[in-house]
């Protein structure tokens, strides 16, 4: 494996954690954060305690706080911030590349789509950053809690790219022992599944503080992931993604897990918490809450039934009980499993 620069923009718990995987692989990590004191505690302590508690950051991972320092000279730039941040920090990453007169493989570790234009998060990158600064584009996705890669439990993700090439050296430079990359070229799938199973996994941490069983688990998985699937197949993905990390993958490690932000606002819906406190509380990015939003207006938009989507958006937006929802969903009128 040769060494490479990589400079990872977001320090909160995801782009921490994949800033450890390329330092533990030997590479120059450079993690940027808007945040000089969370910087000095990364270099200093070896430790990001906010979002990744006492776990220890291998020593190669060296915070930065100015863009351009983090940038310079850099391969592989990975993009973790949440959605909504992403154009704003694009905007400085162009500002640092003109200034270098520098072209980089970027990479979005995000999983969103942003509400108003319903892009998704390699469509804003493709529209902030011009193509001269660009050798390469694509997205990493896949079933990868970032409590979990930090322990090292093993964990599969792709690197995404229509150009085959910059998916492989994505893949080179992340692969080891208990974090392995796979490439693949659907972008529309991959970011798709990625986002949308956020949805899902709300639906999911409602139902387990309901107390709802298995069976209902596995309607809510089932039925959710085919109408992910619809909604991507509209915008021309690969079925077959769904059916991969970044889709079935994705959504079962999301909706099962209480590393999950969506799940857990989920649990805290079903016990009766507002939407308000939840957020305020949850202190990271619940990426799902903005995701239904935008998944159940593009479903209007597109002509794409996504009635699961729908009723968590009424519980989000609406107030809708839980119980009130299913029950809506259970009287549709019944259909043909496969439409
Ligand atoms: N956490 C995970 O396990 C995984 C997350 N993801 C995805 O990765 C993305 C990031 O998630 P995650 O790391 O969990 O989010 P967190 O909430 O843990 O961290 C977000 C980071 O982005 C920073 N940030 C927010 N706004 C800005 C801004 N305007 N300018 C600069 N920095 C900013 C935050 O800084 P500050 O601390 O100052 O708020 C923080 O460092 C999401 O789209 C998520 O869905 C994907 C796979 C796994
Ligand atoms: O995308 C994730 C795991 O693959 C993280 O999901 P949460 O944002 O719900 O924690």
């Amino acid at each position: 494996m040769s060494n490479e620069i990589i400079a990872v923009l977001g320090a909160g718990s995801w782009g921490t954690a994949l800033a450890n995987v390329a330092a533990e692989n030997g590479h120059d990590v450079r993690l940027w954060s808007h945040r000089a004191s969370q910087v000095a505690e990364i270099n200093e302590t070896h430790r990001n305690t906010k979002y990744l508690g006492d776990n220890p950051l291998n020593e190669g991972v060296v915070g930065v706080a100015d863009m351009q320092a983090a940038v310079q000279d850099a391969d592989i730039v990975l993009s973790v911030v949440p959605t909504k941040a992403t154009r704003e920090v694009a905007k400085q990453l162009v500002a640092a590349l003109k200034n270098l007169d520098q072209s980089i493989i970027l990479m979005a570790a995000t999983k969103g789509l942003e509400p108003g234009t319903y892009k998704r998060v390699s469509e804003m990158l493709a529209e902030e950053v011009p193509a001269k600064y660009l050798r390469g584009l694509g997205v990493i996705s896949g079933p990868s809690h970032a409590e979990g890669v930090i322990t090292h439990d093993p964990t599969l993700v792709t690197a995404v790219s229509t150009d085959v090439a910059v998916a492989e050296k994505v893949q080179h430079a992340l692969s080891n022992q208990v974090f392995r990359v796979y490439t693949n070229t659907d972008m529309i799938g991959s970011e798709i599944g990625g986002a949308l199973k956020n949805v899902i996994a709300i639906g999911a941490g409602a139902l387990e503080s309901l107390g709802y069983d298995a069976n209902a688990k596995a309607a809510l998985f089932t039925r959710g992931l085919a109408e992910i699937s619809r909604l991507g197949q509209a915008f021309g993905a690969n079925p077959i993604t769904f059916m991969g990390l970044s889709g079935v993958g994705d959504l079962f490690a999301t909706a099962t897990s209480v590393h999950s932000r969506n799940y857990r606002a989920g649990v805290q819906l079903g016990e009766g918490k507002k939407l308000a406190d939840i957020i305020e509380h949850m202190g990271m990015v619940i990426e799902g809450i903005s995701t239904t939003k935008v998944a159940h207006e593009l479903a209007q938009k597109k002509h794409v039934e996504m009635p699961i989507t729908s009723a968590i958006y009424r519980v989000l937006y609406e107030n809708q009980d839980v119980k009130e929802a299913i029950q809506t969903l259970m009287g549709r009128p019944v259909s043909q499993e496969g439409k």
